[in-house]
């Protein structure tokens, strides 16, 4: 059982609801759309997953038919009633609440690894996929969907055009690739961008041992003039000796560097 744009507007009607665009409301209403995107989370009976921001529920309805334990978390009130309407028959459990700030520990205790399958609200989706990485150890795996740009910087790899700091901080984590796009027409109301599908699978450890906030202090003061080598950009925080010890050229370009590299650079330049 999914939910059809007929379906979608009718319901926004019976309820005197318009979507929210501060809230990123842009729903999907497409059957075969969610059926795909819970095809690629590769989800099935009994698995936990935990859905952030299930709208009207056509999502959760598609995730749920898998067979899969689905805790479905929403903060906006007015929706709230229509998503528990939708998914009453689905053995769906619903959790109101801001994903920013929810007790995550308590939401998602009873299961050591969770699947977080999700249509982000756009506005937020970034913040939330890094805080989610870097707090809640418990969701193992995402397919998320996000907009076209933001997908591509979370997967791109060393060298890419979209390699940045949130790349960075994902593969400090965490492996992730693009599985797919989305077309603007399978949303209500449509967005002007289109979308893309992350995978996002945690690693058993970071990816370098190491200190995280040296790391990314070092990340942050490169990105931050992307277009000057580093033996500049990081003037004051790697002297020649450190770029040497980690093996890192002082002519290099911050998106040249993968984040073992940018561990080495840490390490040698303790601060
Ligand atoms: C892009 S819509 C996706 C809705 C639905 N999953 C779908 O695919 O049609 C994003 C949803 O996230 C909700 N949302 C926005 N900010 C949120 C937050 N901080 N915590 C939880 N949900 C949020 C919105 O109210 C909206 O329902």
């Amino acid at each position: 059982m999914t939910l059809t744009r007929t379906q979608a507007v009718a319901l926004l009607e019976a309820h005197d609801l318009a979507p929210s665009r501060a809230l990123g409301q842009n729903f999907v209403v497409d059957p075969n759309t969610v059926r795909r995107i819970a095809r690629l989370a590769a989800v099935g009976p009994g698995d936990p997953v935990v859905e952030i921001g299930a709208g009207l529920g056509s999502l959760t309805l598609a995730l749920a038919d898998t067979g899969a334990e689905v805790t479905a978390v929403e903060v906006d009130r007015h929706v709230l009633p229509v998503l528990r309407e939708v998914v009453a028959d689905a053995g769906v459990r619903v959790v109101e609440g801001d994903a920013l700030e929810l007790d995550w520990a308590e939401v998602l205790a009873g299961h050591p690894s969770w699947t977080l399958v999700a249509n982000l609200p756009y506005n937020v989706a970034t913040p939330l996929v890094l805080d989610l990485l870097d707090d809640v150890p418990a969701i193992g795996r995402m397919l998320v969907m996000v907009q076209r740009e933001a997908g591509e910087r979370l997967a791109a790899e060393v060298g890419d055009a979209a390699y940045g700091i949130p790349s960075v901080k994902v593969r400090y984590w965490a492996t992730a690739r693009l599985v797919g796009r989305v077309s603007a027409e399978v949303f209500l109301p449509r967005p002007r961008v289109e979308s893309a599908l992350v995978e996002i699978t945690r690693r058993d450890a970071p990816a370098t041992a190491a200190d995280p906030e040296r790391l990314f202090a070092l990340v942050r003061a490169g990105f931050g003039q992307r277009r000057k080598m580093l033996r500049r950009s990081l003037a004051a925080l790697v002297d020649d000796d450190a770029f040497t010890a980690a093996g890192v050229r002082p002519e290099a370009r911050p998106e040249e560097l993968s984040v073992e590299d940018w561990g080495r650079l840490a390490t040698a330049s303790p601060g």
